[in-house]
């Protein structure tokens, strides 16, 4: 959020309100930029490091800023316009502190200076120290940083004023600033600045959200339709989406605090009665009240209602556009969608996911191990509205005891013993913004419950050893495989936690019990295929997978499938020898069980038999395979039976032709080559 200033830099000694109402201490800004700038090891004498990138890397990042500089230059030139004959320049910056794009008569500038404020140029806190930009960006604040107050000695010639700019989701997606001169300085330069990021935020803002009810406000109604207005949207429903900053500023919320409110809880008014208010023909505006007791007079933008789409933010349009236009790539099998795979359990935990989805409600996902509980949540996080931020898992099961607290919650510098010397960041802070997920939440310590409880009802931390509490905005999905009730009953799991997590509870089916096997197969085959490999699954190999219970559930397939696609080769199907020893092993051991077929699967799989494939045509006798495996399964055939069974047949019918034998079969002629000796010798040529 930026700071309203308007005073000389000797002003900044003092402290002056945020829009949000905190006092910022100037010189503590710049103080603490100092103390990072020691940090990062800038020194102070030293010349700055002023190279740029090639001309290709430079356009990539202007092509990955696209959304910024789009808006954003139209507004640079009428600043310029503003500061013209000032002996200064407008620059734009990415969230990084990279110059995109400048604007202004260098001819004032020494070289040094010039070349200093080009594009390509790093303008962050590690590479230059303090400075308008890299302070700016770092504080999240607009500052001037004037002269001696730049860390860099070589810098003191120029005096600085920079605000960050946020995107729609409260995101800094870069920098404006104005440098010059330091002999130029003029007290206005920071409010102009600011003022312009302002209107470079409501561009942005104006084009998303389209279909959004969209709330104009201010205490003076002169004011609306002016750069001054708060502009925040809901949903249909009243959900919170964005606000501008001056929105922010009259509702005294943070855009991550805003999300929280629903359209309802801000203005003390159901959203069908503000539907009913501007629904008409009546541009009027009106009056309402905010929750703090200040009127505000209102215009809302109500579109005709339709299914509630995700919001159509450009940038994020732009994105998946280029992303288009890249080279296809193998599914991910990060979204909701691909996770669909007919089988009617998965789809119903996938519906009940998509209600919730941008509610602020916890999910809990319970399954078996490897029914793929960690896919399900990064697809959640992917398909919200926070898929841009991180998504952030934490093992509880596989983090020591004595250090999932400092891995949760962080730690300061010199917290405890054994801690690294500069602290870290905690999972829980990393995740600001974004996705916390927590898996196997059943082995979280006890005396660690208590303390995530708080964390999730008070939405803040405080890192180990430090004295601050530190605001933290996450969506939470925890997953477990084991029966949390049972735990709870034996003392070992809060119930106060289990209730704060649980508000959507979804269990995904174990691999046997869905009865989508064969698509669940498939997509895995076409993710473990090279460009242009095409590999199948033999009928055979089907048979055997349907007896089989896969207690590791999807990832054992996965796996079992990854190895059979390297000893397929370029393209056939996966024939019972492509599989690995050990599960063949296991299914051969598993004898009469393992032809009990599972009911999901004898339903999942309607074409599937318990019993092993009975040969095409029957085996003649010489051609019977010798018989090392005793253990027959229920039919008599064991699984070494059918695979000799179905070679000796191919070899018969290709005149003991192996590669044409092994062709037909969809295996490799070493894979009959191998088994020879337990082929009848006149078969093999
Ligand atoms: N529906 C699916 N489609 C494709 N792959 C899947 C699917 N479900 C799971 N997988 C794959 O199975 C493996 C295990 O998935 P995941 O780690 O999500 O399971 P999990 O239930 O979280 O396991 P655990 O309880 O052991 O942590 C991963 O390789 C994942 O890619």
């Amino acid at each position: 959020m930026s700071i309203p200033f308007s005073g000389p830099p000797a002003q900044q000694q003092g402290s002056s309100p945020s829009p949000m109402g905190e006092p910022r201490d100037y010189a503590e800004v710049i103080d603490q930029a100092h103390e990072r700038s020691r940090h990062y090891g800038v020194v102070v004498h030293e010349r700055p490091d002023y190279s740029r990138p090639g001309r290709g890397e430079l356009d990539d990042v202007v092509e990955g800023n696209q959304f910024l500089f789009q808006h954003a230059a139209p507004i640079m030139e009428t600043l310029y316009e503003q500061i013209a004959n000032t002996h200064s320049m407008v620059l734009l910056t990415t969230a990084q502190g990279l110059v995109l794009h400048s604007l202004g008569d260098k001819d004032f500038l020494e070289k040094a200076h010039r070349v200093a404020l080009a594009p390509g140029v790093d303008w962050s806190e590690k590479a230059k120290g303090t400075n308008a930009i890299g302070t700016a960006l770092s504080e999240e604040t607009a500052v001037t940083v004037h002269g001696d107050q730049h860390y860099m000695r070589a810098n003191h010639a120029l005096t600085c004023s920079c605000a960050p700019i946020f995107n729609p989701h409260g995101e800094v997606v870069g920098a404006l600033d104005v440098s010059g001169d330091h002999r130029s300085y003029h007290q206005h330069t920071l409010a102009l600045v600011r003022m312009s990021a302002q209107m470079i935020e409501n561009q942005m803002f104006a084009g998303s959200f389209p279909k959004a009810v969209r709330l104009h406000f201010h205490a003076r109604p002169e004011f609306l339709g002016t750069l001054v207005e708060g502009i925040a949207v809901f949903t249909p429903e009243g959900r919170f989406l964005s606000a501008n900053r001056s929105a922010q500023f009259q509702l005294g919320l943070s855009y991550n605090a805003l999300q929280a409110y629903t359209f309802s809880s801000l203005f003390d008014l159901p959203m069908s009665t503000l539907m009913e208010l501007f629904g008409g023909a009546s541009d009027a505006p009106r009056q309402l009240h905010l929750q703090n007791g200040v009127s505000v007079w209102c215009r809302a933008d109500i579109k005709p209602q339709g299914p509630w789409a995700a919001p159509a933010f450009s940038e994020r349009a732009a994105v998946m556009a280029v992303s288009r236009a890249a080279p296809a790539r193998k599914p991910q099998l990060s979204s909701l969608q691909y996770l669909e795979t007919g089988d009617p359990q998965v789809a119903a935990v996938i519906a009940k996911l998509h209600k919730v989805m941008d509610r602020d409600i916890p999910v809990m996902i319970l399954g078996e191990t490897g029914t793929g509980k960690d896919l399900l949540a990064q697809a959640f996080h992917n398909d919200s509205a926070r898929a841009r931020q991180p998504f952030v898992a934490v093992n509880c099961a596989s983090i020591p005891e004595s250090l999932i607290e400092a891995e949760l919650f962080g730690y300061e510098e010199g917290a405890f013993t054994g801690a690294r010397k500069k602290g870290a960041v905690g999972k829980i802070a990393q995740a600001h913004g974004g996705t916390l997920f927590l898996d196997e939440i059943g082995d979280m310590p006890k005396h660690l419950q208590a303390r995530l409880l708080r964390v999730l009802q008070e939405r803040r931390i405080t890192p180990l050893g430090a004295g601050k509490e530190v605001d933290v905005d996450v969506a939470v999905v925890c997953a477990t495989h084991k029966n949390l009730k049972d735990l709870i009953a034996q003392g070992d799991f809060r119930e106060d936690l289990y209730y704060r997590l649980n508000g959507l509870v979804v269990r995904l089916p174990a691999l046997r019990e869905r009865t989508d096997f064969v698509r669940v197969a498939q997509k895995l085959l076409k993710t473990l295929c090279d460009d242009g490999q095409q590999v199948g699954i033999s009928e055979p190999v089907m048979d055997l997978f349907r007896r089989y219970h896969w207690p590791g559930n999807v990832r054992q397939l996965h796996n079992l499938l990854r190895t059979a696609v390297v000893m397929v080769g370029s393209e056939g199907e996966i024939a019972p020898e492509h599989l690995p020893d050990d599960f063949l092993e296991e299914l051969h051991g598993m004898g009469t069980a393992a032809s009990a077929v599972t009911p999901g699967f004898a339903h999942a799989l309607p074409h599937a038999s318990p019993q092993a494939p009975a040969p095409a045509c029957p085996l003649p006798a010489q051609a019977a395979p010798a018989a090392p495996d005793t253990d027959a399964s229920a039919d008599g055939q064991s699984l070494q039976d059918v695979t000799l069974l179905a070679m000796a047949q191919m070899l018969q019918l290709h005149k003991g032709n192996v590669s044409a034998a092994a062709k037909a079969l969809g295996v490799s002629r070493n894979t009959i080559y191998r088994k020879k000796n337990l082929l009848p010798p006149d078969l093999l040529n």
